[in-house]
C-alpha cells in the first residue's frame, strides 16, 4: 500500500523537485477534459505555489475537488458570473495555460473549429494583455496553427507583445512519436516533432533518433501515424471529443519545462513559436527547437542540418499549409 504523501512524490516525480518561486499557473477552460486532469497534475507539481482556475462554469467544484490534494500550493476557481472572474484569475499569474474551446468530432479538422475557438481565444488573449502582459501564454485550444497568429496579434494591438512568451503547445505530437517507435525500439527515446499542430504540418523527425532504423515502409506508417494521432483519438471517441488525457500530460510537462528553466535550468523543448526561420517563404510560426531560460524563449534552432531528403519534402509540403492557417488567424483579428 503506498502512502498518501508516497503517491504524491510518486506523481511529482516526473516533475523536477526544487521549490525556489512563487509561480501562479492559471488555467483557462480548467473545468473541460483536458484542464481537469491538467490541474490536478499541475496542482503535484511543486514548483507550482498557486493555481487560478476558471472557465465559464463548474471551476469552483474543480478548485474544491483539486484543492485537498496535499501538496502546499493554493487553488482558487472562478467562472464566469463571478466579478473578474477571469482577472481575478490571471492576476499574478507567471504562466497561463489555455485549453478552453471546442474539440472535434469524427469527420472534422482542426480548422473546422476555428469559427467557435478563434473567438474564444482572442477574448481571452485580451484579458492576458491586460492583467499579465509578462506572463508566458501557451495555446493549447486548436486550430493551434491559427490560433497562435490570433494571440500574438492581440498582444501587438495591446503594445505588449514579445515572441518570447507566446507558445503553441505541441507536446502531445513529440509524446506521440515517442511513445509509438518506443515498441520498434524497446525503450522510449526522444523524437523531435517540428511543424505545426494539424495533419501533415506535424513533421516527426524520425533521422535523428540515435539507433532507429526503418524501412521505407515503415517510416511512412509512423510518420503518418504521428500526423494522425489526434483523428485515432477523436475516432475512438466516437463523439465524445478529442485527447485529453495523454494532452494533459503533455500540457503538464511543457509548463513544468518553462518553470524549470524559470529557475535557472537549461532546458531544451519544442514548440509552435514566432520565428524568421522561414519567415522568407512566407511563414512566421514553426515549431522547432527552443532552448528556454526565465523569460521564456532564449534561442529559436534552426532544424538540423543531417534531416533526411524525405524530411526536407515534409517541412515544403507543411509551409504552404502553414501560411494559409496563419493568414486566417492575423486576418481574424485585423477583422479582415
Ligand atoms: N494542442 C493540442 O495538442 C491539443 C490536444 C488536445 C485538444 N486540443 C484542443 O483543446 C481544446 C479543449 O479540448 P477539451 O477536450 O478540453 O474540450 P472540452 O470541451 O472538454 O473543454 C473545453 C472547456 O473550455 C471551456 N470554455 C469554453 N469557452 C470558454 C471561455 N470563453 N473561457 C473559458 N473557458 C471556456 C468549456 O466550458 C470547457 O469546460 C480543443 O480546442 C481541442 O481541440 C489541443
Ligand atoms: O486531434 C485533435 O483534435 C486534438 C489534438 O489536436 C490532438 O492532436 O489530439
Amino acid at each position: 500500500m503506498f502512502s498518501t504523501q508516497r503517491v504524491i512524490r510518486l506523481a511529482a516525480r516526473s516533475f523536477s523537485t526544487a521549490v525556489p518561486l512563487q509561480s501562479k499557473v492559471a488555467v483557462l477552460g480548467a473545468a473541460g477534459g483536458i484542464g481537469q486532469p491538467l490541474s490536478l497534475l499541475l496542482k503535484a507539481n511543486p514548483r507550482v505555489t498557486d493555481l487560478g482556475l476558471y472557465d465559464i462554469h463548474n471551476t469552483p467544484g474543480v478548485a474544491a475537488d483539486v484543492g485537498h490534494v496535499n501538496t502546499l500550493s493554493n487553488v482558487a476557481g472562478y467562472t464566469a458570473k463571478d466579478t473578474d472572474g477571469l482577472k481575478k484569475a490571471l492576476a499574478g499569474a507567471e504562466l497561463v495555460v489555455i485549453p478552453a474551446g471546442v474539440p472535434r468530432k469524427p469527420g472534422m479538422t482542426r480548422d473546422d473549429l476555428f469559427n467557435t475557438n478563434a473567438s474564444i481565444v482572442r477574448d481571452l488573449a485580451q484579458a492576458c494583455a491586460e492583467v499579465c502582459p509578462k506572463a508566458k501564454l501557451l495555446i493549447i485550444s486548436n486550430p493551434v496553427n491559427s490560433t497562435v497568429p490570433i494571440a500574438t496579434e492581440v498582444f501587438k494591438k495591446a503594445g505588449v507583445y514579445d515572441p518570447k512568451r507566446i507558445f503553441g503547445v505541441t507536446t502531445l505530437d513529440l509524446l506521440r512519436a515517442s511513445r509509438f517507435v518506443g515498441d520498434k525500439l524497446g525503450r522510449i527515446a526522444d523524437v523531435p516533432v517540428v511543424g505545426g499542430h494539424a495533419g501533415i504540418t506535424i513533421i516527426p523527425l524520425f533521422s535523428q533518433v540515435e539507433g532507429l532504423e526503418l524501412s521505407k515502409e515503415e517510416r511512412d506508417a509512423l510518420t503518418y501515424r504521428v500526423q494522425f494521432g489526434g483523428d485515432e483519438v477523436v475516432k475512438a471517441k466516437d463523439g465524445a471529443g478529442s485527447a485529453t488525457l495523454s494532452m494533459a500530460f503533455a500540457g503538464a510537462r511543457f509548463a513544468d519545462s518553462l518553470l524549470r528553466a524559470a529557475a535557472g535550468e537549461d532546458v531544451l523543448e519544442w514548440a509552435f513559436i514566432r520565428t524568421d526561420l522561414y519567415k522568407s517563404e512566407g511563414v512566421e510560426f514553426f515549431s522547432t527547437y527552443v532552448k528556454l531560460d526565465k523569460d521564456g524563449v532564449k534561442e529559436v534552432l534552426p532544424l538540423p542540418a543531417t534531416i533526411s531528403e524525405y524530411e526536407k519534402d515534409l517541412v515544403k509540403d507543411a509551409i504552404a499549409e502553414l501560411k494559409k492557417s496563419e493568414a486566417k488567424g492575423t486576418a481574424f483579428v485585423a477583422g479582415n
